[in-house]
């Protein structure tokens, strides 16, 4: 296999849970750099599990109980799971579904924003400030001043995703993880959310992996398109391959349940 420019490998990956759980079983999947993967399938089958445990963030009683996940060259596995430490945030970060998840919900927006750039990277105070300012430009959002002096609660929902989304490019990583970073939003705040991140990640060199229910969502933004059930990654393979030839009779199924879906309007 040619594996030029492979930033993030995942092989044969399993993670279980305390509870007995076996959240995510055997996965494997690779990223370029500059790449956009999207990880769609139906509630509880592994995707945020996947993609917590490639950010070093999973939940206490989470496990990688087998296989690797190689993120440029350094390996993640059951017996390592500090390799990651010195990499999150910086070359890899992080969106949630909801942004009030990752500010801080009793400081403004300035405040964190602050605080992130200064405890990911060594930057003289006029500077931080200046990036600031060039991000917030970046995510369109105008009103920087009151934005900064705000608190989270007093900003939208869109407006606290592209916050989220400013602050988790604003250290130039190399992979963003993003998980449902629109799924808290209207639709067509949803559609401008996404187009964004389309278009940082490719003016940033940023890949992307992105967790969504939304077909239609990852057919837009991806590259490659990953389809898990029940664990397991059931179909992985690029965008127009799996939208158009699909091989598993699960993916065929939520396709149709896409076409489905439109044709009722
Ligand atoms: N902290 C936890 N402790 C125990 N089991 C968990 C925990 N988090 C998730 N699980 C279980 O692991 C499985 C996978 O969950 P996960 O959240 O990864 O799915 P998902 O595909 O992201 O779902 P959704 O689309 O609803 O967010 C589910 O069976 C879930 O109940």
């Amino acid at each position: 296999m040619e594996e030029k420019n492979i930033i993030l490998k995942i092989n044969n990956c399993s993670i279980s849970y305390g509870n007995g759980v076996d959240a995510v079983k055997n996965v494997s999947l690779s990223l370029r750099e500059r790449e956009i993967i999207s990880i769609v399938g139906e509630s509880g089958s592994g995707k945020t599990t996947l993609i917590r445990a490639i950010m070093g963030l999973l939940p206490e009683n989470g496990r990688i109980t087998g296989g690797e996940i190689i993120f440029d060259g350094k390996t993640l596995s059951k017996d390592n799971e500090e390799a990651f430490n010195s990499l999150r945030g910086k070359e890899m970060t992080m969106i949630f579904q909801d942004a009030g998840e990752s500010i801080d919900p009793i400081r403004k927006i300035g405040y964190s924003f602050k605080e992130a750039l200064k405890s990911s990277q060594k930057m003289k105070k006029s500077l931080i400030e200046k990036l600031i300012d060039k991000m917030l430009d970046g995510v369109r959002l105008p009103d920087k001043k009151r934005i900064l002096s705000s608190y989270p609660f007093e900003l939208s929902g869109g407006m606290k995703q592209r916050v989220g989304i400013a602050m988790a490019t604003s250290v130039n990583p190399r992979l963003l993880l993003a998980d449902e970073p629109t799924s808290a939003l209207d639709v067509t705040i949803q559609a401008q959310i996404v187009k964004l991140l389309k278009q940082l990640g490719k003016e940033k060199n940023c890949a992307i992996i992105m967790v969504t229910h939304n077909m239609g969502i990852a057919s837009y933004i991806s590259d490659k398109i990953g389809v898990m059930k029940d664990g397991e990654m059931v179909e992985f393979g690029e965008r127009d391959r799996v939208i158009y030839h699909p091989q598993s009779q699960y993916t065929k199924e939520l396709l149709n349940s896409v076409i489905r879906f439109g044709d009722s309007r």
